[in-house]
């Protein structure tokens, strides 16, 4: 690892008003705020921008509407008290670029850690890597004597033409938890689309087959995230009504879809004491006719 200084493609810059690091390669381009640590854009050579963040997204402290959200060191308010910021301490955090370098292949890879969690049980740092593919690895350590339990996500809005004609391939028939059902669990059947009748989804699928592709027929693509390291996928639209009272949603609510890789409910992660656990995924684009 290098100061960032050192390689050539990486620099500074203002990425929808936000403070980021901005990467360019031959394959792609993408940026990453260090408010959050949350990858904003991604755009591999030849195709359009993968994240969507909404237009109307507020400024810090309120967490950023869209890319990719660092959900750590636990998901929603799960296994915490009511009073705690929804989804961690992560992605409201300065994050910092602690090391940059090419690697083998010509992707450029970052390394970033987040500033003042030092109050935590657990600490965490992130590797981006930005090529043809984009790799993102969250990595936790606990350094106290005893067991941890944690949950975490990293929350993909990904940008579609229109979030009622896409489907998710990749979840056939699992159970999930519906939080929009009182957290009843229900089986997938057939791919996932926008639910008809409530017309919002918030699902998750525990024990996933880590393998989810977004078929966009409007933007003519399809969107991979391949998890390792994470056992569940969420899939959240809030949906027109719910959207219409979240200030930095609104109309735009048809505009994206999450698809998350995650460890959360029943896979919440114990790490030992003095252990490390790692979340990653990679995200890749593929036209289609
Ligand atoms: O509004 P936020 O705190 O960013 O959360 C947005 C959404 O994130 C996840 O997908 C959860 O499953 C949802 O229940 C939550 O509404």
């Amino acid at each position: 690892m290098t100061e960032s200084g050192d390689i050539g493609g990486v620099r500074h810059g203002l990425v929808h008003g936000f403070e980021a690091i901005v990467v360019e390669t031959p394959a792609a381009t993408a940026a990453v705020s260090l408010f959050g640590g949350q990858i904003l854009s991604f755009v591999p050579a030849g195709h359009d921008e993968v994240l969507w963040v909404s237009p109307l997204v507020a400024a810090p402290p309120t967490p950023i509407r869209g890319g990719i959200p660092v959900c750590w060191p636990y998901f929603a308010r799960e296994g915490q008290s009511d009073d705690v910021p929804s989804h961690g301490y992560a992605r409201t955090a300065r994050w910092a670029l602690t090391g940059s370098r090419t690697t083998e292949n010509g992707d450029t890879e970052l390394e970033l850690a987040p500033e003042g969690l030092d109050h935590l049980d657990l600490t965490v740092h992130m590797t981006v890597r930005v090529g043809a593919t984009l790799t993102q690895g969250l990595h936790t350590h606990n350094p106290r004597l005893a067991a941890v339990t944690m949950t975490e996500a990293f929350h993909n809005y990904f940008k579609v033409a229109d979030v009622r004609r896409v489907h998710v391939e990749g979840l056939r028939e699992l159970t999930y938890i519906d939080k929009f059902d009182d957290m009843r669990t229900h089986t997938q059947d057939g791919n996932w689309s926008l639910p008809e009748d409530s017309g919002r989804s918030d699902r998750v699928y525990p024990d996933a087959g880590g393998t989810y592709r977004i078929i966009d027929p409007g933007l003519r693509r399809s969107v991979e995230v391949t998890a390792r390291g994470g056992r569940s996928a969420v899939v959240w639209n809030p949906g027109e009504a719910s959207a219409s009272g979240m200030a930095d949603v609104g109309s735009h609510w048809r505009e994206f879809v999450c698809v998350e890789a995650a460890n959360v409910g029943p896979n919440r992660v114990d790490v030992p004491a003095g252990s490390d656990h790692s979340l990653w995924q990679t995200i890749s684009v593929t036209q289609i006719h």
